[in-house]
């Protein structure tokens, strides 16, 4: 596994979103409730969050938040029930960004009659601390932080048609947070019997739906409510999730019982396995046992021969695999930012000038994830730098390997996840031009 050095360079935003990330505004606008609620506790794995230099004489640890997404009623609040009441090593505190379906918590909250909020911490009869904040989404995790020492991980549970890219960026932006807080990982619930009727809904802009975007970006994908159809579904329903997103680890789950080691704690955006990449560029025979609820599906298990109904046939996932012995970070940097920041896939450079063109389709570029590990020229010799982006934002962070590591063969591999990119020879032929590279230095899968 390979970790961050604690110097980074801060995280690339696109110009236009200097101090605001698309979307984060709409998102701070809804209000979130709090919940604080003081689940089994023991220190190991807390032990685990990543120790800061908060103060020089006493580091403090930096808290773990996971983003619970998926459609409504694909058994999100009742993935956050089961995390809450199994034996785990974190004290939870979660953060709902609505109210109701939460029971009796809801109605001991301080909720004024005219829906108002009232900020003051409540100490309910099992164990929780509940708040509601009048604020927006940031200033809930700021208050919750004044409760540091009371939890060491949180839980945020978006709104069933939120879109959990701008969420995910307020982690990346805030730098107060960011000091505090980081982004362990995004959990995608898929409603195995509803998924399909859901990605058929259309937006009036042409942007993509809130379930396409929260599949494209998970990076662990619960395929829930399995009870509901029939083992043939499942395989077909894996298989589509599979071919949108190529790096998420997938599992299936009936009323969202899933080993918490899946969803707990997993460091997605702290680090980028090469096994996980290889996931994503390779097909291979699925020979294992789908009956399995628990099975993990990792890189042994390919479904590209039995794709037969791809979910939403507009998210792609690429890979682009280097051969050459470094990669310039900088040309490749310019390269992402054209892709990312202009939506386009530049196809060729006019006396120094980029023409631009989108996919064949015509469609606009949405890369929604992108990930990757390079090993960067002009560096010492075993140096990686870790690609890690979310919609228009990236972060390029010096990788540190552990023993462990798998190696990345070459200078790397990146994937890419969104709408655009199933023209793969022209972004092919857009990288290689981009980037310099000869024919057989770089491939896509
Ligand atoms: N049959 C079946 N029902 C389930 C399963 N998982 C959850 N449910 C039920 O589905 C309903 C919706 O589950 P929730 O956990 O509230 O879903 P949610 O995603 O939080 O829903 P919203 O808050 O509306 O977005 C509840 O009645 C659950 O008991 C499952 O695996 N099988």
């Amino acid at each position: 596994m390979s970790t961050f050095n604690d110097e980074c360079p801060p995280l690339a935003v696109p110009p236009a979103a200097n101090n605001a990330v698309s979307g984060v505004e709409d998102y701070e606008e809804e209000m979130p409730d709090l919940i604080e609620a003081l689940a089994t506790v023991s220190d190991t794995a807390a032990a685990r969050a990543v120790a800061t230099s908060g103060s020089d004489d006493m580091p403090s640890k930096k808290i773990p938040i996971t983003i619970i997404t998926g459609f409504l009623g694909s058994g999100k609040s009742t993935l956050l029930d089961y995390i809450l009441t199994e034996k785990h090593d974190f004290k939870v505190a979660v953060i709902l960004n609505e109210f109701g379906d939460t029971g009796g918590i809801d109605q001991a909250m301080n909720v004024g009659m005219g829906g108002e909020v009232v900020e003051e911490w409540l100490e309910l009869k099992n164990g929780c601390l509940c708040c509601t904040v009048k604020d927006n989404g940031v200033v809930a995790i700021e208050n919750l932080m004044k409760k540091k020492g009371k939890f060491d991980y949180i839980l945020l549970e978006t709104t069933g048609l939120a879109d959990p890219g701008p969420i995910a960026s307020i982690f990346w932006m805030d730098d107060n947070l960011g000091s505090e807080i980081y982004l362990d990982g995004i959990v995608t619930l898929v409603d195995s019997r509803n998924v399909r009727k859901e990605l058929e809904l259309q937006k009036d802009d042409g942007s993509l739906n809130e379930t396409a975007k929260q599949i494209a970006m998970a990076d662990r994908l619960i395929l829930n409510k399995t009870d509901l159809v029939s083992k043939e579904e499942v395989d077909n329903l894996e298989a589509d999730c599979r071919a949108m997103n190529g790096v998420a680890e997938i599992v299936r789950t009936q009323h969202s019982k899933v080993d918490l080691r899946f969803v707990l704690d997993i460091a997605a955006f702290d680090a980028v396995r090469a096994k996980e990449l290889e996931q994503a560029g390779g097909a291979s025979k699925d020979e294992h046992d789908h009956d399995d609820p628990n099975h993990v599906h990792s890189d042994s298990c390919k479904h590209e021969e039995k794709i037969s109904n791809h979910l939403d046939q507009s998210i792609t996932t690429r890979t682009l695999t280097f051969h050459t012995p470094t990669l310039d970070q900088t040309l490749f940097e310019h390269w992402l930012q054209l892709l990312l920041w202009e939506h386009q896939i530049p196809d060729f450079i006019t006396g120094g000038s980029v023409t631009e063109t989108s996919s064949a389709s015509g469609t606009k570029l949405d890369i929604l994830r992108v990930k990757g590990i390079i090993k960067p020229t002009g560096r010492p010799s075993g140096t990686r730098v870790v690609i890690q982006g979310v919609q228009e934002l990236y972060d390029v962070k010096e990788a540190v390997l552990q023993p462990e590591q798998e190696e990345v063969p070459d200078a790397g591999k990146v994937v890419f996840i969104g709408r655009g990119l199933e023209d793969k020879e022209r972004f092919l032929a857009s990288c290689r031009q981009f980037l310099k590279l000869g024919e057989a230095d770089v491939q896509v899968q």
